[in-house]
């Protein structure tokens, strides 16, 4: 490990890039930590850090013969998911981050994070962590450097982006161009809900997350960066970013046709991502593959169509739910080389979940002998964290620098009612208001009640790093003059019945649904019209195999639960105003 020693205003540089090595000397200054060390990214400096985190405790070896090289880390109870109520988007402007976003100004935002920082490294090592989103090699890819005092943060940023010496090279390439990189500092601090921030400054491209080591919080790579700043830069260039999976599917003829779609935390992304076809498919030869399960930047090409990138290099996994049978290709990616947080384990020290299987765990989340009086084995928000490289069905063109041409988008979110299986809209503006009037069950991933329908616009509420009314105009104007955009469609796998069961078998028979999607894109498929957007037709979606669907009640448009949704959206939109773009509110039927 290159370790540094930390010797003031001599510190060794670790950085040609004076802009970089400044503000570690700041950070350093402020946050005192006993010494400095310069992320390189190899696997010697892997080993050495997990070995440090096994001698402390911070990960617990699981067992090494089933599940080689994968380790447990227990959080803080009161640190399992991301924190809203404690995450602010700091423009200049109060109006830029809009009634979407909690705001405070910036100068008094740094002010208060940064009274917190202060000689809170004491004892600790800072870590200077560089890292690529997207490909180390293309144009649509963004730099950005993490400053924490967290090896857990650290090891897991090493399997999320890029990180280490090829990124630190590229940020003092494009450094010495003037081109800027996102600066995030981050510490654990005493990981009490009552000192915690997660800021951001998308002005000045910097992040400050204070009393978190949990994923969206501390992984400053991921909702941080890609998403709150990335989507900020990207109204001013000219592209999007968003919280979407990205999902290669290869029809019998060979044709791979790429899908983004935006569901909500916790709302099926990465299971849509990995979907395996019913075998039926598999036999006439429909392939799924996964470019990516979260986040997705996507950009306007020469040709008109949108090409995405996924920023990320790995997935940061919903554990709870993940089986042999709902998603095989995340459970062979978690064989070897994963790191799992707040999950339970067997008295053979495998990782366990529930949903897993029927065996019956050992030792709770929380380190406890299991008792189901004490609640769930596994938080409801445990994770995976593994390489993407890892997945069986990983697309090779994940590391295409030019990215891959989206064919079709897909919102979704997670409502027991009202909401067919699937609808197209009828244009491009018709699909923004679709991705507006997005409302959702709240789920584990952010602290809170869960089972609340909110309004989740593009799956992006927690996420979009400037006011909505803007975010909805940028999304319209893709529609330009040779503008080739993708087709936009919007799904629910979570209706239920009277009984509250789903109606819809959902995982692997989704591909149902993305073939009638696909087969729209290619001008094949019919379509039928209806109050809330383009339906099937009544044999539009394969049923073969399938029995006990009541495809009927999947489809149902109830005309006064829509009236009333749609002047829920309208009164949604009417707190955006004035920035909210008068297709959107006529479109929303007015
Ligand atoms: N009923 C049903 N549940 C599903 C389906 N797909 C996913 N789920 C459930 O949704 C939950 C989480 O899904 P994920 O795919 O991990 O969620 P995600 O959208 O990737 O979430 P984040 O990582 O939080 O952004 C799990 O409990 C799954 O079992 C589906 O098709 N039908
Ligand atoms: O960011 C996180 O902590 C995990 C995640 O994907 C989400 O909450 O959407
Ligand atoms: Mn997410």
């Amino acid at each position: 490990m290159n370790a540094v020693p930390q010797q003031g205003a001599n510190a060794t540089p670790g950085t040609r890039l004076p802009s970089l090595r400044q503000w570690v000397d700041e950070v350093a200054a402020l946050t005192r930590p006993d010494r400095i060390v310069w992320c390189d990214g190899s696997d010697a400096e892997d080993a050495a850090l997990k070995e440090a985190m096994l001698a402390d405790g911070t990960l617990i070896a699981l067992n090494q013969d089933t599940h080689p090289g994968c380790f447990l880390h227990r959080s803080h109870p009161d640190d399992v998911a991301r924190v809203e109520h404690l995450t602010f988007v700091c423009h200049q402007d109060r109006e830029d981050s809009g009634p979407n976003n909690h705001w405070m100004a910036p100068a008094e935002a740094h002010a208060k994070i940064d009274a917190l920082f202060d000689g809170c490294m004491q004892g600790r090592t800072l870590y200077v962590v560089p890292y690529c989103m997207g490909p180390i090699d293309s144009p649509l890819s963004r730099c950005g450097v993490e400053i924490t005092d967290s090896p857990y943060v650290v090891a897991n940023m090493r399997l999320m982006t890029r990180m280490g010496a090829a990124a630190l090279a590229r940020i003092e390439r494009e450094g010495a161009e003037g081109k800027p990189f996102v600066r995030g500092l981050h510490s654990t601090g005493e990981l009490d809900p009552d000192r915690r921030y997660i800021m951001h400054f998308p002005e000045e491209l910097t992040i400050k997350s204070y009393g978190s080591g949990y994923g969206g919080n501390a992984l400053l790579g991921k909702k941080c960066h890609a998403l709150r700043i990335a989507s900020h830069q990207a109204r001013h260039e000219g592209w999007l970013a968003e919280h979407m999976l990205i999902v290669g599917i290869e029809n019998p003829q060979g044709e791979v046709h790429y899908v983004a779609a935006a569901f909500p935390s916790a709302c099926g992304k990465t299971n849509l991502a990995m979907l395996i076809p019913p075998e039926s498919y598999r036999e006439k030869g429909w392939k799924v593959w996964t470019v990516g399960d979260d986040i997705c930047w996507m950009h306007p090409g020469e040709d008109g169509r949108l090409w995405a990138i996924n920023p990320e290099a790995g997935f940061f996994g919903v554990a709870p739910g993940t089986s042999e049978k709902s998603n095989p290709n995340a459970l062979a990616s978690i064989q070897r080389d994963t790191i799992f947080t707040n999950v339970a384990v067997t008295d053979d020290n495998q990782p366990w979940w529930e949903g897993l299987d029927d065996r019956v765990p050992a030792i709770d989340w929380q380190g406890r002998p299991y008792d189901p009086a004490n609640g769930p084995a596994a938080h409801p928000n445990s994770r995976f964290t593994v390489s993407a490289r890892q997945c069986p069905t990983y697309s090779p063109h994940t590391e295409n620098p030019q990215g891959v041409p989206i064919s079709a988008i897909v919102f979704g979110g997670r409502r027991a009612s009202l909401v067919p299986l699937v609808f197209q809209a009828r244009d491009w503006a018709h699909g923004v208001m679709v991705g507006a009037a997005m409302a959702s069950e709240t789920t584990a991933a952010a602290t809170g009640a869960v089972g609340v329908v909110r309004r989740d616009p593009m799956a992006m509420k927690p996420f979009c790093g400037y006011h909505f009314g803007d975010y909805f105009r940028h999304w319209l104007s893709f529609d330009r003059p040779g503008a080739r955009l993708p087709a936009i469609f919007h799904v629910n796998w979570f209706r239920k019945d009277d009984d509250g069961r789903f109606l819809w078998p959902g995982f692997g028979e989704n591909m149902r649904v993305l073939e009638w999607i696909i087969g729209r894109v290619r001008g094949e498929a019919a379509a039928v019209d209806s109050p809330v957007g383009l339906l099937p037709e009544a044999d539009g979606i394969n049923r073969d195999g399938l029995d006990g669907v009541d495809f009927e009640q999947l489809f149902e448009i109830d005309a006064e639960g829509w009236s009333s949704e749609f002047a829920a959206i309208r009164s949604y939109l009417d707190e955006l105003q004035p920035r909210a773009p008068e297709a959107i509110v006529s479109a929303a039927g007015r």
